[in-house]
Parts: C-alpha cells; sequence; structure tokens
C-alpha cells in the first residue's frame, strides 16, 4: 500500500513516520504529473511546493491555524492534503475540482481571488481580527511566492504586518526565483543574495529566517516551528524550485509548465495543436508596428509569452519592460512613457486591469495620455474560475472619458483595430479579445462609417449588433432567422466606444435591436448603445445579450458561455420573442 492513499487530512499527516515523507513526496509528484498531464493545469508551480506543503500541514493545525495561499495555483498539493484526492480527475472540469482554493471545497481553504500578491493583506486583517476577537494561539500563515512579492500590494501589507511585533503573521516566502519567467527587478536581485536577504526584511522590523531549502522537509519543519515559536512577524524564506522532479519542466528554460494543457507525460509535449491565436496574432503584429514605429514600446506585468510580446522583446529588448506582478505600477509607469514621448502598448489579461483602474481612469485618460492597453483573455475564459473571466472590462471602463475601445472579431480586424489604436495621439486605447484561437476571418459584407455590415437580409426587422468574438454565434442566429423569414442586419461597431452615431441611426431603422457580448451585461457594450439610443431620442426596443453580473463557476469556455445565454439559439429567441411595447410616457 502507497502512503499517499493513507493520507486522508492533515492528522494522517502528522501521525506519519518521518522516514516515510520521501515516499509521501515522491507519491505525490507523481500523482501531479499523471493527474495534470490529462487534465491541463499549473503543473509546475505545484511540483516546486510538495515538501513546503507536507512541512506546513504537519507543523500547523488547519484549519484552526489558517494556511494562506497568494494566487492560489500552487494548492493543489495543499488540496490532496486536505482530502480532496478523489476530485482531480475534474480537476478545473464544470463542477469538479477548482484549479484554486475553494471554501466551497473545503474548510482548508479560504482565499479564492486568483489575483496575485493578496495573502499577505488576508493576513494582515485576521491577525488583526485574532486581536480584537481575543483569540490566541491560531497562527496565520501566508504562502507568497517571489513574483507575487513583487505587486505593490505586498508591500503595502508588509508596511502593516511589520508595524505590529505582538500581531504574528508567518510570511512563508517560496522563492523559486521565477513568476512565469524570471521574476524581474530589484527585490528579487535582493532575494537572490544569499543570506544578504535577511537584511532586506530586517530593515522592516520583520524577522528572517532562512534561507532554508524548499525540499528539505526537516529544515523546513525546524524553520516552520521556530518562526511559530517567535510569536512576532516573520519571514521565512523557503528556496525551491518550479517544476521540480520532473525532468521535462527541470530541462526546460521557458515558462511553458507554469500552466499547461494536457501533455504527454513521458515528453512534455501537449497532446493537442491549436491554430492560430488570438495572443499570437497580435504579438505578430506588433512586431511589425515596431519595426514601423521606434516610439513604440512595450509592457507586461510578468506575463512577456502569455501576453505575446515575447517576439517584440526579441526584436526589441530596450523596448519592452516587465515591470513584475504590478498592474498599477504598469499602467502609471506606461503614461510616464506616454508623457516622455513614447506610445506605450500595456498588455494584461483583462482581469488584471481591474486592478489598475484608477491608474488607468486618473494617470493615463485624464493627462490623454496616448496609451493602447491590449486585454487578452477577455470575456470568459472559464477553467481558470470565476476570478480569470475578463468579464468587467466592457462594463468598467465605459465611465472613462476619452477612452476609445474596440472589439476585434478575428485575426484581420485585430490587426486593424491594433494600428488604428497606437495611431490615436490624443488618448488611452484598448483592444480586447478572448483567450484561444482567433479562427477563420469573418469577412464584412460592406464597411460604412466605421461599421462593418456583417449580413443583411432585405427587411430591417432586427438588427443584431455583435461585438468582437460574438460575430460566430450572431451570423449563425441571423441565417436561422432568415430561414424563418425575418429581415436581419447584422453589424460589427469595431470600435464600441464610443457608440457611433452611425450605429444610432443604423438601429433608428429597425424594429428591435439585439446586441450581443462576451463582456458583462450590466454597463456593458449594449447598455451604452441603448443608453446613446435613448439620448438621442431612438426608441427602437434593445435587447443586450451578456454575461450576467455574477461570479461565474469554472468550466470550458464554451459551456460557461452556453450558460451565460449567449449561444445562436439564445440569440434567436432574444430577436423573436414579442416585444411589449411600454406605455410612451405622456408628456403633460
Ligand atoms: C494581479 C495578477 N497579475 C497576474 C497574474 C498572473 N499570474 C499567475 S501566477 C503568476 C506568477 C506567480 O509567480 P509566483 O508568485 O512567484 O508563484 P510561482 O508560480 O512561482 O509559484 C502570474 C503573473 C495574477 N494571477 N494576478
Ligand atoms: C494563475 C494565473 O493567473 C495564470 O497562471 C493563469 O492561470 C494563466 O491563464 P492562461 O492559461 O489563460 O494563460
Ligand atoms: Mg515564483
Amino acid at each position: 500500500m502507497g502512503v499517499l492513499e493513507t493520507i486522508t487530512g492533515p492528522n494522517d499527516l502528522r501521525m506519519l513516520d518521518t522516514a516515510r515523507l520521501p515516499q509521501l513526496a515522491e507519491e505525490i509528484r507523481h500523482f501531479l504529473i499523471t493527474k495534470v498531464a490529462r487534465t491541463g493545469g499549473h503543473l509546475g508551480p505545484n511540483l516546486g511546493v510538495v515538501e513546503l506543503t507536507i512541512a506546513l500541514h504537519r507543523v500547523f493545525a488547519a484549519p484552526q491555524d489558517r494556511i494562506l495561499w497568494d494566487t492560489g495555483h500552487q494548492a493543489y498539493v495543499h488540496k490532496m492534503l486536505t482530502g480532496r484526492i478523489a476530485g482531480f480527475d475534474r480537476l478545473r472540469r464544470r463542477g469538479g475540482l477548482s484549479g484554486y482554493p475553494s471554501s466551497a471545497e473545503s474548510a482548508y481553504d479560504l482565499i479564492e481571488n486568483s489575483h496575485a500578491s493578496t495573502a499577505l493583506s488576508y493576513a494582515d486583517g485576521l491577525a488583526k481580527a485574532e486581536r480584537l476577537r481575543g483569540r490566541h494561539g491560531r497562527a496565520v500563515v501566508a504562502v507568497v511566492g517571489d513574483g507575487a512579492l513583487t505587486g505593490g500590494m505586498a508591500w503595502e501589507a508588509l508596511n502593516n504586518i511589520a508595524a505590529a511585533p505582538d500581531r504574528p503573521v508567518i510570511v512563508v516566502l517560496n522563492d523559486n526565483g521565477r513568476s512565469y519567467a524570471p521574476t524581474s527587478g530589484a527585490i528579487a536581485q535582493r532575494l537572490a543574495l544569499r543570506p544578504a536577504a535577511g537584511g532586506f526584511f530586517a530593515g522592516l522590523g520583520l524577522s528572517y529566517i532562512g534561507p532554508v531549502d524548499g525540499h528539505d522537509i526537516a529544515a523546513l519543519e525546524a524553520a516552520l516551528r521556530e518562526a511559530a515559536g517567535l510569536g512576532c512577524p516573520v519571514v521565512v524564506h523557503c528556496l525551491t524550485q518550479k517544476g521540480r522532479g520532473y525532468r521535462p519542466a527541470e530541462l526546460d528554460g521557458t515558462d511553458r509548465f507554469h500552466t499547461v494543457r494536457p501533455l504527454d507525460p513521458a515528453t512534455g509535449r501537449p497532446l493537442h495543436t491549436t491554430g492560430r491565436s488570438w495572443t499570437s496574432v497580435f504579438g505578430e503584429e506588433l512586431v511589425e508596428l515596431g519595426a514601423e514605429r521606434t516610439d513604440i514600446v512595450a509592457l507586461t506585468a510578468a506575463m512577456l509569452d502569455p501576453t505575446g510580446l515575447g517576439a517584440f522583446a526579441a526584436k526589441f529588448p530596450d523596448r519592452v519592460f516587465d515591470v513584475g506582478i504590478a498592474e498599477q505600477h504598469a499602467v502609471a509607469s506606461a503614461a510616464g512613457l506616454a508623457l516622455g514621448g513614447l506610445h506605450p502598448v500595456v498588455a494584461l489579461y483583462a482581469t488584471f486591469l481591474n486592478r489598475a483602474f484608477d491608474q488607468l481612469l486618473m494617470d493615463t485618460a485624464l493627462h490623454r495620455c496616448p496609451v493602447t492597453f491590449v486585454l487578452d483573455r477577455a470575456g470568459v475564459t472559464g477553467e481558470d474560475g470565476p476570478s480569470h473571466n475578463g468579464m468587467w472590462d466592457l462594463s468598467v471602463l465605459q465611465v472613462v472619458p476619452g477612452l476609445r475601445i474596440a472589439a476585434p472579431r478575428d485575426a484581420r480586424t485585430l490587426k486593424d483595430r491594433l494600428r488604428e489604436a497606437v495611431a490615436v495621439t490624443d488618448g488611452p486605447t484598448v483592444v480586447r479579445f478572448p483567450k484561444g484561437d482567433a479562427g477563420p476571418d469573418i469577412p464584412a459584407a460592406a464597411t460604412t462609417d466605421g461599421l462593418a455590415v456583417l449580413r443583411r437580409t432585405g427587411a430591417e426587422d432586427v438588427l443584431i449588433v455583435s461585438v468582437g468574438a460574438m460575430a460566430r454565434p450572431c451570423l449563425e442566429a441571423a441565417g436561422q432567422l432568415a430561414d424563418h423569414g425575418k429581415g436581419v442586419t447584422v453589424v460589427d461597431p469595431q470600435w464600441v466606444k464610443p457608440v457611433s452615431a452611425a450605429l444610432i441611426a443604423l438601429a433608428a431603422r429597425h424594429r428591435l435591436v439585439v446586441t450581443v457580448e462576451d463582456g458583462c451585461r450590466a454597463g456593458g457594450a449594449g447598455s451604452a448603445l441603448a443608453d446613446e439610443m435613448r439620448t438621442a431620442d431612438v426608441w427602437t426596443p434593445v435587447r443586450t445579450l451578456g454575461i450576467p453580473p455574477r461570479f461565474l463557476p469554472h468550466g470550458k469556455r464554451a459551456e460557461v458561455l452556453l450558460e451565460c445565454g449567449l449561444s445562436a439559439a439564445d440569440i434567436v429567441r432574444s430577436a423573436t420573442e414579442p416585444v411589449v411595447r411600454p406605455l410612451p410616457a405622456m408628456v403633460g
């Protein structure tokens, strides 16, 4: 009988003979490689925390002691040791195990938010709550990666944690030297200066233990027990290796094993090839633009390759800046670059722009800085769960004065919108597109006044306003409606902010408008059109289809879109249900 199958929870782990721990670690690694190779997920980060997680659950008595995981993508081993081994066959699948901590799954899980650099703030709050509730003796432990430590929030939290020597927080620094790629910036450089790193924290008044071999369970347990005994805020600096124990990951110098798609465990090679991704189309076009215009520079928040900037960085190494997991700084620094006469392109996942809204609003738009934001993973991403869907940008950004937003429908229009965006000199622009393959191009039947008419079938019964990548279900719906004798126009506004007068005029000529967007329905592009139509005294009924304003459980993108009511059938239904016209308000 193996060791792992005897572990039903941390108590079994604490009872285990230490001589069996290396075997347990080996079985956990084998399990991770086997399972994640089938489902996809965060293989590298979790292989790097096998011994660390074993030691944490042997030293601390969760869930009474709170163990927090920053970003949470490295919590698979934690899940395995807290009774969820059986769930890994359906990791990140609809109804299956989340790829991040989930309080619905277990009392051992607290933080579900996969946005980095937040764990220390939670820890600070939890420690304060312990004090105020008169509770003592329950540890607050936060596991933070070296990448997450480059986020400003982490230092805001440390500023508070270090100020209260009597309020112990145990900061477990999981230092593998990488975010995706090697972690950038001075913090990572200092951490690499073993053992001077201690001085780095001591300067803040934090105790420091380390560096500790993050794969030596006995050493880790000793360090964690020492930290627990100090009774004050302390950093335990653990040196780990991302992808440890899996040769393809250990030998690979790229970030390919941070998040993997299903792969052949023997070789580490993906099982399925993918088509031309939106990301790669953006990356290639930016290289073209970079060759044409020396004022174009690019910024990433520790996600150079995932956002498609790898090729640009290779060709123009001096014109790309990896600022760490620091989106707020990225945006304000981009505003500085713009004020210095350059045109920055800030490439982010849409969900992470939420964090830098004020910097976009005040540091960029208020100053009319020509910064282009390229938002990848806009709309439903799916498997990464509720905090990763890029569903808020079209709503949140509607209120930014002077901001222009484009939503390309295919690779060709992504290139066109990107070129138009970087040509804007009097304010910020956004180009947003979803995760995955861009698919074949979708030609327009006609383009007038900036509007791309994708299909027109005679009478102007229904106008379907197709935003970005929703063009395919919109055209599918139009075909079904036409087959039933409905006159349909499908239009792609191309730039959804500001709402164009031509689009309002087109809406005025139809009996019903249906807008379809891969973004939150509340306050999104459809709502903005409806508002502008009312302002223009155009009273054509408008039905807005979008993602409902709620957190979406994880699942495949297609599954989640279907559940959000964004299929062709939903569009047909919305276009055919009778309109019950409200009585016109009597104007006295
Ligand atoms: C605010 C934010 N920006 C970007 C990301 C994308 N992201 C996920 S994991 C990761 C790297 C994390 O590095 P580190 O904290 O060192 O953890 P490791 O993967 O090395 O264990 C990044 C940038 C994120 N989750 N949150
Ligand atoms: C945890 C995190 O934020 C990223 O690693 C994310 O999971 C990657 O998502 P993609 O797989 O869409 O690049
Ligand atoms: Mg790291």
